[in-house]
Formats: structure tokens, sequence, C-alpha cells
């Protein structure tokens, strides 16, 4: 792939930036909430207006989240707020997504480890690493994810169906599934893109549909529930999509609605290719039941029609798809497949060989 070929539906502004003004440094965040409507910046000057955009899902998606920890670590020393208590506060904000914890820690382990007078300065250069580390792995994950599809769906020319939101608006570069997508498209290889619209929050009609549009990409949007027709009348060549949570027996955490969809890849033979940096792998969770799945707010589905009042909804914010039903994982550093725990931590470093 040739990285001047790619191309992205990167909004005006970026997901996150990091601002020093006369005033005091400030997290700027990109609020996904108002997306596609408006592109309206949230400015966050402390740690609790962080959380809050992290909880409301203003800034989502779990390379982002871990880029926001890390930030909020950078901000809290800046601003000499207790770095300790807004790392706890930050690393808890929301419980699936490893890699906000993992942010949060790098920032923090900078901190303590800084010279006297030095440390807001390493928690800072630290988030700025992380960041470009994710650019890089996004760019390498589309690599992988590019080659693997030639093997998988060998033609050159891929009708692809992916749920939630998972480019350039979740990460420092291009993004997981969908950065494969834009590799593709970059390429002339993307036949269609079909975007699950993905409920109760529309991170698929609302932000994949923002990314695609943006980038000029065919792409078709589907209420998730017609995903089972589309599999039936032969449409989908692959299934990629990204990951908040891989335990070392490579079960996979993502949007609710990504496990359906890896039984029905499975029952209609189609690939089911799970694309995500190494920092969203958890080999402290050995499996899937180790996972902890956010529950979100019943209100986020009752409020949708809305329903009758007093109705009541059961609103898990992900679900766990067992490895048996992943074609592969793709990370940075290559494919694991078959997942298993030995392939996934041979995909979680980097090889001598390589
Ligand atoms: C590269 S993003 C991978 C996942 O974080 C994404 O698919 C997802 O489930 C995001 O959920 P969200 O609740 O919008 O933060």
């Amino acid at each position: 792939m040739d990285d001047h070929l790619v191309q992205t539906g990167q909004a005006a502004v970026p997901a996150l930036r990091w601002e020093e003004p006369p005033d005091g440094p400030v997290l700027v965040l990109l609020d996904q909430t108002r997306l596609p409507r408006e592109e309206v910046e949230l400015a966050c000057t402390d740690v609790p207006a962080l959380v809050a955009a992290i909880r409301s899902l203003a800034v989502r998606g779990a390379p982002l989240l871990g880029l926001a920890g890390a930030y909020g670590v950078a901000l809290a020393a800046a601003r000499g707020y207790d770095v300790e208590d807004a790392a706890d506060l930050l690393a808890h904000a929301r419980p699936t997504a490893v890699n906000l914890g993992y942010g949060v820690r790098r920032a923090l382990a900078a901190y303590r480890a800084a010279e006297p007078g030095g440390a807001a300065a390493a928690a800072l250069a630290e988030a700025r690493a992380l960041h470009a580390e994710d650019a890089a792995a996004s760019a390498a994950m589309a690599r992988h994810g590019v080659q693997l599809l030639a093997e998988l769906a060998p033609g050159g020319s891929y009708r692809l169906l992916t749920h939630c939101n998972t480019g350039a608006l979740v990460s420092g570069g291009n993004g997981t599934a969908l950065g494969v997508a834009f590799a593709l498209h970059g390429s002339g290889q993307l036949r269609r893109l079909w975007v699950d619209e993905t409920r109760p929050l529309l991170q698929g009609s609302r932000l994949t549909a923002y990314e695609a549009a943006r980038a000029g990409m065919p792409y078709t949007l589907l209420a998730d529930n017609a995903a089972g027709s589309l599999f039936a009348a032969g449409k989908v060549d692959a299934v990629l999509v990204g990951a908040d949570r891989i335990a070392a027996d490579g079960s996979t955490a993502n949007k609710v609605g990504s496990y359906p969809l890896a039984v029905l890849a499975r029952y209609h033979h189609v690939p089911f290719v799970v694309v995500a940096p190494s920092t969203t792998v958890d080999p402290a969770t050995p499996d899937g039941a180790g996972i902890e799945v956010e529950q979100r707010p019943g209100s986020e589905v009752t409020d949708l029609a809305p329903s009758p009042l007093g109705a009541r909804a059961y609103n898990p914010a992900f679900d766990v798809t067992p490895p048996e039903l992943i074609t592969a994982i793709v990370t940075e550093y290559g494919v694991a497949s078959p997942v298993t725990a030995d392939s996934l931590a041979s995909v979680c470093v980097q090889q001598s060989t390589r």
C-alpha cells in the first residue's frame, strides 16, 4: 500500500488536541455527540470535565480513550491538581476499553519517574509519544489488514461490513477496522462499505457515515437487524470490527452487536476480522468471562422512539465474541489466525525477524 494513496475522512479538526493558551493548558476534544450535524469542540481545563466527556461519549473509542487518559494526567499535572487522584478518576471513567487505563498508567509512570520540576512536562511528553505510537500503529494495521484480505478473499474488490466507528475519530491516525477500509479505498479495492447504524447511540450512522462520506467512499447504511439478509444475499466479503478489550485467549469485547455479526459470518462462511492495536490486548484477563461490560443508562434505548413512560431497557455497551468465531486478529505487529493465546501473544510484541 502506498501511503500517499491513503484517503481518510478526517474531520476538519482532530478528535483531540493539546493547546497552551496564556491562561493555561487545555485538552480540546471534538464533541462526537454532536456529529455529524456540527463540528463543535469541547475545551477541558480540568479532569472532572474530561471524565464527563468520556462518560457522555463526546470522546470515545478504545485508542482515543487511551490518548484522552494520558493527556488527562498531563492536564492535571500542568494545572497543579492532585495527579494521583486525577489518574484514578480517569482510569475508572469507563470500564471496558483497556486502553483508557493503559494511557493513564503510561503518563502517570512518566510523571512519577521524572525529576522534580519536570514531572508535568514528562507526563505530556508521554501522552504525545503514545499519540504518535497510535498513529504509527494505525498505518501498520492498515498494511496488515489489506494483505490479510487479499489472502482471505482474493479478487481485489471488497464488500466490507463494519460496526460502530473505528476510524480517525478514535485514533491518533486513521483508526483500526475503518483504517483498513480507508487503505482499500485509497487503492481502488473497496467495492462497498456496509455500515451498521449501531444502535442505540448510532456510532455507525452518525460517525462512520460521516467519515466515509468525507473520504468519498462507496458506503451504504443499514439498520443493525438488516445484516442477516445482507449475508443471505451473499453481499458481504468480510466483516471488519475494532475492539475495546481482547482477553488473553482472544475473546473480544466490542460494541454491542459485534457478536451476532460473528455468528452470522460463521454461518455464511464469511471472514470475521478484528483490527486493534496491541494496546487493546489485556493479558491479565484470561478469557471473555473476565471482561467487565459497561452497562449504559436504559434511557439511551427508551428515548430513541420514545418508548412508553416507565419502560425499562437492557443496554450493555459491548458484547464479547469468543475466539473460535474470529477468523483473525490484526494488530500493528501482524495477524493472529487462527486465534489462540499463542498466536495472539505473538502479535503483541515486535518480532525480531520482522
Ligand atoms: C478503534 S475503536 C474500537 C472500539 O472502541 C469501537 O468499536 C467501540 O466499540 C467504541 O465504543 P464506544 O462506546 O463508542 O466508545
